[in-house]
């Protein structure tokens, strides 16, 4: 049993985190500044409200709460939005991580999770990612995730964090007992997005691009049940303390879909049909991000096992539905 401080647990995975953390009989506590996250997601332990910007206040809570390690979720997270709002995409979730990485050592807070994305990657021609793919972002918003990573190498390096990295692919879905789910304010992720559509509560769907070179020409993207997830994050506790030999793994479950793939999947999942218009393509999207690692097997023994289509719309779905959210 550790107590886990948990940055961004108000938001869709971090609150999911929390959860997970419980179950494997751990103690999570969220240190959050609810400017996207909700204060109601936080049901798994108690919670801090704050700025990880606040370099006193991210310090006061590691000296308060000494937990056992920390999982960095707290990012701004939209690729559009950042290409729209470069500073505050660095200002956030740059300078977050500084402040964050720098009250760890000064407390003598050893362990980190950090999220990062397959978006530090961005367009391979179709090649599928690993840990071993070049970094090629095409939006500030992966340039802001690049830059901590090249920031707490030198953070393990010179000051002894240990510290595990994680590029995530598309996470999806939501907890199957509904407690609690994804619930972004606007919400621009193409799975709630057409749930949206579908109840109706949005106007249809806007497909952003059809002429990419992918099978049907929208955009390939590797989802991931937001469960096998969090569990990759509690396993990687444990690994903390007996390796730390590989500093980054990819999670994703190799299987790429498009956009119009989720749409079917979508009106194979719920028998109904998705109101979708075609829409110019968004700026800073990558035709296609697969993942082709099986390190994180071997290294954390995981695998995605509620990773289908079926799972993932099914319990964003079931969410939807119990959490009424219209927007
Ligand atoms: N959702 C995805 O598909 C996806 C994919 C790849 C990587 N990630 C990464 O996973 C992490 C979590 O994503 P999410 O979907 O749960 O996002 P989210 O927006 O639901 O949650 C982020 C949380 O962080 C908090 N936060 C943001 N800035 C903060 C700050 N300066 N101080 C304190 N709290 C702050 C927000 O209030 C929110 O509760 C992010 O780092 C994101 O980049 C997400
Ligand atoms: O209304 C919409 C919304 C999305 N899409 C498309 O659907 C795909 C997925 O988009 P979205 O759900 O917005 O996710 P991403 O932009 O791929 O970004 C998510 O996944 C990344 C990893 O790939 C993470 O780094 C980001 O934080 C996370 O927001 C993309 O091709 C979009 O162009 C549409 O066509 N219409």
């Amino acid at each position: 049993m550790a107590r886990i401080l948990v940055t961004g647990g108000g938001g869709y995975i971090g609150s999911h985190a929390c959860k997970a953390l419980v179950a494997a009989g751990h103690e999570p506590v969220t240190f959050d500044n609810f400017h996207t996250g909700w204060h109601d997601a936080v049901q798994f332990g108690p919670k801090i409200a704050g700025d990880l910007r606040d370099s006193k206040a991210i310090e006061a809570a590691l000296s308060d709460v000494k937990p056992e390690a920390v999982l960095h979720f707290a990012a701004l997270i939209e690729v559009g939005a950042s290409v729209r709002d470069p500073a505050g995409y660095w200002d956030n979730n740059f300078r977050s991580a500084k402040a964050l990485f720098d009250a760890m050592v000064a407390t003598d807070t050893r362990k980190l999770v950090f999220s990062s994305t397959c978006a530090v990657n961005g367009d391979l021609d179709g090649v599928e990612i690993d840990e071993t793919s070049p970094l090629n972002p095409m939006s500030p918003y992966g340039a802001t995730k690049a830059a901590v990573e090249m920031m707490l190498a030198g953070y393990v390096k010179a000051y002894g964090l240990r510290a595990l990295t994680f590029r995530y692919f598309n996470v999806a879905g939501a907890d199957p007992a509904a407690q609690v789910g994804e619930h972004h304010q606007p919400e621009t992720h193409l799975i709630p997005l057409v749930i949206q559509a579908i109840r109706g509560s949005r106007s249809a769907l806007k497909v952003f691009g059809d002429d990419y070179p992918t099978r049907d020409g929208t955009c390939v993207r590797d989802y991931v049940h937001v469960l096998d997830l969090v569990n990759a994050h509690v396993a990687a506790i444990d690994y903390l303390d007996r390796d730390t030999r590989v500093p980054l793994l990819c999670l994703g479950t190799g299987r790429g879909m498009t956009v119009r793939e989720i749409i079917e999947a979508a009106e194979a999942v719920t028998g109904e049909k998705v109101p979708h218009d075609i829409a110019p393509r968004r700026p800073g999207d990558p035709a296609s991000l697969v993942c082709g690692s099986h390190l994180a097997r071997a290294e954390l023994g995981w695998a995605p096992v509620h990773s289908t289509p079926e799972q993932m719309i099914g319990d964003a779905w079931r969410w939807h539905q119990r959490a009424g959210y219209t927007t």
